[in-house]
Order: structure tokens, then sequence, then C-alpha cells
């Protein structure tokens, strides 16, 4: 394992237990907790990145975004708490911490995602695609922003639509075989699909635009969004449902 995976999986793992005990805590406002959780976990992370990296830059969905990153030959791509919603809710265990690094000219060469909830944490060195463990196509999707055409897609493909919070968490459904494939479109930002998506690349899942382009990470902005994360089989016929589906629409 190369330092920089273990920094990441580490920074996601001790992350995720701070944000277990800030759930622990209790607070009556979900909202509050949530906000308490992302602040909390993006201190952390800057804090240790910091210490541990002080030449790298760093681009988090809690912090300004510091121009200085575009110049930068490593950034670290963090989002301190993916779910944040469900992480507000009691007994879900769908939210994520997410902890990338990306390189110049190479893309995302380090990433790891916890899923605290279940104490567990993969990491682009050791993550392994599974069999998959069910009958049939199954289509993950945010459950409270599903793409327009995954109705559409799915009934091409004769598959079943599975909601779930968290795009850390539903990219680790993919790479666990819970789930065939993972889809997205309306709208994400760099932090929530980075470290999930280096971890997928590694562990020799499909990952791409809706359109099969790259997925470009360190851009001027950060918005990206939409993505496809799926076995490898099944990219080929999930990209033209995809496409035949946004032709109709
Ligand atoms: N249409 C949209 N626009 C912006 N961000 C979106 C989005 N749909 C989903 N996301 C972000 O993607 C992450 C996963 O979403 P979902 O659980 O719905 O699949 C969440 O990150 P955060 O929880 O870090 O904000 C969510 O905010
Ligand atoms: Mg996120």
């Amino acid at each position: 394992m190369t330092t920089d995976v273990r920094i990441a999986a580490r920074l996601a793992e001790e992350a995720g237990r701070l944000l277990l005990s800030v759930r622990a805590g209790g607070c009556d406002d979900s909202t509050a907790l949530g906000r308490l959780g992302d602040t909390e976990s993006n201190t952390l992370l800057t804090t240790r990145l910091a210490e541990s990296r002080p030449d790298d830059a760093v681009l988090s969905e809690e912090s300004a975004d510091d121009p200085r990153r575009l110049e930068a030959e490593r950034v670290w791509i963090v989002d301190p708490l993916d779910g944040t919603c469900e992480f507000s809710t009691r007994d879900r265990v769908d939210w994520a911490v997410h902890v990338a690094l990306w390189e110049a000219g190479k893309g995302i060469t380090a990433a790891a995602v916890s899923l605290p909830a279940l104490d567990v944490v993969y990491s682009s060195d050791t993550a392994v695609l599974a069999d998959r463990v069910t009958e049939g196509v199954r289509i993950v999707v945010s459950q409270s922003r599903p793409p327009s055409f995954a109705a559409g897609v799915a009934s091409a493909l004769g598959a079943e639509v599975v909601p779930l919070g968290s795009a850390g968490a539903k990219a680790m459904a993919v790479l666990r075989g819970d789930v065939d494939a993972y889809l997205h479109a309306g709208g994400q930002w760099e932090w929530d699909s980075a470290a999930p998506v280096g971890v997928a690349l590694a562990a020799g899942l499909h990952a791409s635009r809706i359109d099969g382009s790259p997925l470009r990470y360190n851009e001027s902005n950060p918005y990206l969004p939409d993505l496809v994360i799926c076995r490898p089989e099944l990219a080929e016929r999930l990209l033209a449902a995809i496409s035949a589906e946004n032709a109709a629409e």
C-alpha cells in the first residue's frame, strides 16, 4: 500500500469514527446534526492533511475553494460527510467519508471511502470486485434525486431500480456485488465521486460520465453532474440504454 493510500484510508476511518461519536451525542434537530457532522469531519480532515501533506492542495465540499489548487501537482479531494441527510436520520447506514488524491497528468491515484456505520473502509489498493450475489440486473440510484431516465433504462435492461443514499455507499454497493450499477445525473460535485470512482476503477469496475466519456477531476468548476459506475461486462449495454433514453426524452 502506498503512503498516500494509507493516509487516505486512515483519515477516512478517523473521520468516520468522529462522525459516529457526533451522531451518538444526539441532537433533535437533524439539520443541525448534519451541519455539525460536516464541520467536525471537515476540520479533522483538513487539519490532518495540513500536518501530513503540507505542500498539497485540498478541495473539500466544506471549505472555500482555493484557486491555488489549479496550479498544484497534488490535490486531495474530500467529502467529509457524503449522505448528510441519511447521517441525520436515525438507524440509516448509507453515509460515507470520501478521501481521494488527484495528481496532475495522472488523475485519481489514491482513494478511500469509509462507511462508518458499517465499520468498513474501502481503499484503492485493497478493494476487490466481489462476485454478483443476486439474480437479474440491479441499478442503484439516489433516493431523493434519481435520474429522470432511470426507469426507462431499467426497463430496457429488465433491471430493478434500488434507491439508496450517498454516492460512496452506492458505489461500494456495486463493488460488493449487492447491485450491478450506480447511475446518477442531474447534479453532483467532484467531491461526491472522486474517492468512490478512485476505488471503483482500481477494483476493475467501469466508471465514466453517462455519455461514456472520462470523469475529470480538479477542473476549475468542480461541478460534475453525472456518472455511471458498473460491472465492466454491463458497461456497453448500460451506456447504450442511457443514450437511447436520452435521445427519446
Ligand atoms: N442534483 C444534485 N445536485 C447537486 N448535488 C447532488 C445532486 N444529487 C445528489 N447530489 C449530491 O450527491 C451526494 C449523493 O446524493 P444522493 O444520496 O442523493 O445519491 C450528496 O452529497 P452530500 O451528502 O455530500 O451533500 C448530494 O448532495
Ligand atoms: Mg457528497
